[in-house]
């Protein structure tokens, strides 16, 4: 059993927002500082997913669930091999975990990793104020004696914005693996890690996929070598404009006509390469209850979000661009941003969201299975 985690045994810390708002709470996890773009996600669970999901680098994520670190932290829900949020922010951890796989508690994980957190605010004014005013830069410091509240702020103003960071290689394997199929091979995949998460190539894999997991430098020569029936662009951190090279790679993938899949920055990677622009949004989609309505069949699915950006393409017309005429495939209902990308002259789409569903509903799972249609359709066509 571990101890408890909260209260008056800890140091004392504060979250600075960069418009000069702080919040005083009890340092959470490892005690030191850490700067990042305050965001919120909704997810009542799923706290491990979201830690090690790596499209929250240099993000510091604000819980809006109360009481955080019930189920501890376990060996098996990792969605990579380290937590990437550059801080955490709840209101209520857990005293004492409880789960038949829990192996520790989080507070004791997010020592052991060195991220620092803060415990002990008011997570729904801090999240109130992040919808009105927008996501913006922070920064968290613990310890007994933390400098002046005004130099507290100019440190957080003196950090990069989110808008035109570039981060997806800083997250990404340097080296291929396979993830191999389960059951009888079907398909093989060449699959770009731009910060993928676990559960994707095994969704993958699951429907008899053999997933080659490429660098996010790999080349065109790369994704061909592995002689793939379908090409997948992953999720990742990071803002999708400065996404030069994955867009280059993905019109090279678009040319040769191959069937394509893309999620989430994938997705505005595709946005891109068909020639749309992405924005920022104010203060993101994140959480695991969104509501999705696909266009193409009408049916609307609740989903798993994590995404700070968008792509801006007309939601009422058909577009034409250089790979033929493409449209909006999937909304969300809650703002009528653009969540999915299709085209129409050839086995290409992608959405914003997450049908690996880590964690989160599987409403959306028939998209893996979409994907494998659209290779046996290629395969059939091609035989
Ligand atoms: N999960 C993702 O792939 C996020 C994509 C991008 N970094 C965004 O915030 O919109």
């Amino acid at each position: 059993m571990t101890t408890s985690t909260r209260g008056a045994d800890k140091a004392p810390a504060v979250l600075v927002l960069e418009d000069g708002r702080i919040f005083r709470g009890r340092a959470y996890g490892a005690v030191g500082e850490t700067f990042g773009e305050a965001v919120f996600s909704t997810g009542m669970t799923g706290y491990q997913e979201t830690l090690t999901d790596p499209s929250y680098d240099r993000q510091i994520v604000v819980a809006t669930a109360p009481q955080i670190g019930n189920t501890g932290w376990n060996d098996e829900d990792d969605e990579s091999g380290r937590i990437w949020v550059s801080g955490y922010v709840v209101r209520d951890p857990a005293r004492v975990p409880s789960n038949w796989r829990s192996r520790r508690s989080l507070d004791e994980e997010l020592v052991a990793q060195g991220v620092v957190g803060i415990s002990g605010i008011d997570t729904r004014a801090l999240t109130r104020h992040l919808r009105e005013s927008g996501s913006m830069r922070s920064g968290i410091f613990s310890g007994e004696a933390l400098a002046a509240d005004a130099e507290l702020v100019a440190r957080v103003q003196a950090q990069p914005h989110m808008k035109g960071a570039s981060l997806y290689e800083e997250v990404a394997t340097k080296e291929a693996y396979v993830v191999p199929a389960v059951g009888e091979k079907k398909f093989t995949v060449a699959a770009i890690d731009l910060g993928i998460k676990g559960m994707t190539p095994h969704r993958m894999a699951e429907r008899g996929i053999e997933v080659h997991v490429l660098p996010a430098t790999a080349t065109e020569e790369d994704v061909y070598a592995v002689a793939p029936d379908g090409v997948f662009f992953s999720n990742g951190p990071g803002d999708p404009a400065t996404a030069e090279g994955p867009v280059a790679l993905m019109g090279a993938v678009l040319k040769r006509r191959t069937p394509l899949f893309g999620i989430c920055f994938g997705n505005q990677i595709l946005g891109r390469a068909l020639g749309f622009g992405t924005y920022k949004l104010k203060y993101g989609h994140r959480g695991i209850n969104q509501p999705v309505q696909d266009r193409t069949t009408g049916k609307v699915e609740v989903t798993a979000h994590n995404h700070g950006f968008a792509v801006d393409a007309p939601l009422d017309k058909v577009s034409d661009t250089p790979y033929g005429r493409a449209e909006v495939s999937h909304v969300c209902l809650n703002d009528q941003v653009v969540e999915g990308l299709q085209l129409l002259d050839q086995p290409a789409f992608s959405v914003q969201y997450h049908p690996e569903a880590a964690a989160g509903p599987h409403d959306a799972a028939y998209l893996f299975d979409r994907f494998v249609s659209l290779m046996t359709a290629e395969g059939a066509q091609r035989a």
